[in-house]
């Protein structure tokens, strides 16, 4: 039996709702017979020792006992009490999976999920629609997020199937647009009628562009005449690719501005979008590239001369990730049954949309409909990373009347598709098995790179899809008719929620 001083029920009561620990407007629930998690709780306890929270200090003793791991400890104490120490900042809430262990990985965002409720005046989280349960967070650990509280699920429809380069693709979309995939899916069936698309990649390599200062532009100088150098390459490739099975250094281009010098390294990566790959190589070589200019110093392994996750003319010109022409030839009838419009109007529209209206708007690379719309559904449904849609969208769309002005001929250009099949967000269960439906999951097993590549083509053929679907709508002035039908919910419009404000202060 406890030595703890007996408390009523009605004690108890007050006293866990003043610590938050049940939900003030609550009475408290009929006790467990044990609690869950085997602590506390002897077999003929009374109600209150049920509910009884062992101080603080003897919380602290078992979690901190050094002949047990900080899992063995915690598994000890019920949730409330380890709450408290994370009250307390005896255990550091981000840590919780970490000392729990891969074994009770749930349990330890089920606590974090109780300390945000508690520390926000947010409705609790234990009774929220954020989703938690069933999740292999086994997956996330270390690699995708911290912090868990749970997972958003976002629709994932299925566009096409489209036939590129002679091979019949499903495309997912984890979209909340609706008719997105109603409009691709329109723009496959057009594509499909004429044969499907032909891509072209023309490129392949990921980019990474440090920032290196020098005590003088004549020092910059000397270094960057030795980095476009035979010399200069060859000593830094053979550093860069010592770090990796896959990564090969493909170029360098420099330049300078004052006296910091910015090498833009480029690299194949296999099947990995690559950035983690590429930045580990730029920092081998930049340690060696020291060894020959002692006085230089590496401001950051990103100087934003890649240019990773921001608008960028270098990505447009040079190209990032994989650079991929698309193609098809959509006959005439098709443009006018399928698409409710025709080859001229669409070619005339292109141009003073995508090109002269994009132009007069000052764009760089955004010589599209949406082709963000497409290729960030793609995304988000195959676990790449979402913020690399800002280059990887770059998308210059081109139309243009063939066979006596019968036929559309259409192309997309899309020079910085970011994409991977391994590492990054493609390690997740759901991810994977939409990278397994499109038959490219993982590494390809005998030419690295391939699956990866396929990627990108396929995300560079829905967008071609979505492009002609949707500057089809716009042509037939059938934009807002389409969102009317598919993209206004009919659902009540949830109530305002309740404004976050700061939390009790921590317990005494
Ligand atoms: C990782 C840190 C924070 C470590 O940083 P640190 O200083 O070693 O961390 P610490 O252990 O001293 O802890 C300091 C605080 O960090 C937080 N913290 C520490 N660890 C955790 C954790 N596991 N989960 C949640 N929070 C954590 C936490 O707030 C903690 O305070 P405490 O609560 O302990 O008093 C630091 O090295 C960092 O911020 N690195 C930068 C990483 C980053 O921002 N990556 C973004 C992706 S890069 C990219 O996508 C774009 C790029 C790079 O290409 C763009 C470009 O071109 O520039
Ligand atoms: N660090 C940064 O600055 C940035 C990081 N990111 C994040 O980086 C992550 C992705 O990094 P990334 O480098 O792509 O992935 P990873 O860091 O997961 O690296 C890929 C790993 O897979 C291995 N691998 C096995 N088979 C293959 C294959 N066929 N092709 C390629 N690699 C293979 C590589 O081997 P090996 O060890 O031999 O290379 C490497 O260990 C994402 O989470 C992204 O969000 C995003 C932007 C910037």
């Amino acid at each position: 039996m406890s030595s703890h001083p007996v408390f009523t029920v009605r004690d108890l009561e007050l006293k866990l709702k003043a610590a938050r620990l049940v939900d003030p407007a609550e009475s408290l629930p009929t006790p467990p017979s044990s609690n869950s998690s085997g602590s506390a709780s002897p077999p003929n306890a009374t109600y209150e020792e049920s509910y009884f929270l062992r101080s603080f200090d003897e919380c602290l003793a078992i979690y901190e006992e050094p002949s047990r791991t900080k899992g063995e400890s915690l598994a000890l104490l019920s949730d409330e009490e380890v709450i408290l120490l994370v009250d307390r900042g005896k255990v550091a809430p981000y840590a919780l999976e970490k000392l729990f262990g891969m074994g009770e990985l749930e349990r330890a965002i089920r606590i974090r999920r109780a300390v945000v409720s508690r520390a926000s005046n947010t409705k609790s989280l234990e009774n929220s629609s954020i989703p938690y349960e069933d999740y292999d967070y086994s997956r996330v650990l270390g690699a995708c997020c911290e912090n868990v509280i749970g997972y958003v699920p976002v629709p994932l429809g299925i566009a096409g199937p489209l036939t590129i380069d002679g091979t019949s693709y499903p495309i997912p979309m984890a979209t909340a647009e609706g008719t997105l995939v109603a409009s691709t899916s329109r723009g496959c069936k057009a594509l499909n009628a004429g044969g499907g698309v032909s891509t072209v990649l023309t490129s392949d390599a990921m980019t990474r562009g440090p920032a290196i200062d020098f005590p003088s532009a004549v020092l910059a100088g000397r270094a960057k005449v030795w980095v476009d150098s035979e010399e200069g390459h060859d000593v830094l490739k053979e550093a860069f690719e010592s770090t990796s099975r896959f990564a090969k250094l493909k170029s360098l281009k420099s330049a300078i501005a004052g006296r910091t010098l910015y090498v833009r390294f480029a690299t194949s990566t296999g099947d990995a979008m690559g950035m983690n790959m590429i930045s580990k190589g730029t920092e081998k070589a930049l340690e060696t590239m020291k060894e020959h200019f002692p006085s230089m110093v590496v401001l950051a392994l990103s100087g934003n001369y890649c240019t990773d996750k921001k608008p960028a003319a270098i990505n447009w010109i040079e190209g990032r990730g994989k650079s991929i022409v698309a193609e098809a030839v959509v006959p005439g009838k098709v443009v006018t049954t399928v698409l409710k419009t025709t080859v001229e109007a669409l070619c005339n529209l292109n141009i003073k949309k995508n090109l002269i209206g994009s132009a007069m708007a000052g764009s760089i690379g955004g010589f599209n409909a949406h082709a963000s719309n497409i290729l960030t559904a793609i995304f988000l449904a195959t676990g790449q990373d979402p913020a690399q849609n800002v280059e990887s969208s770059m998308c210059m769309t081109l139309m243009e009347p063939v066979n006596d002005g019968q036929d559309l001929l259409m192309t997309v250009t899309m020079p910085c598709i970011e994409v991977g099949t391994v590492g990054g967000g493609t390690i997740l269960g759901p991810q994977q098995g939409v990278l397994e439906m499109l038959g490219i999951k993982g590494a390809h097993p005998k030419t690295p790179g391939h699956n990866s590549q396929t990627l990108a083509r396929i995300i560079a053929s829905a967008v071609m899809a979505g492009e002609l679907s949707l500057l089809s709508a716009l042509a037939a002035g059938h934009l807002i008719r389409a969102h009317m039908a598919h993209n206004r919910s009919q659902v009540n419009t949830p109530a305002v929620s309740v404004p976050v404000t700061p939390g009790p202060a921590p317990r005494p």
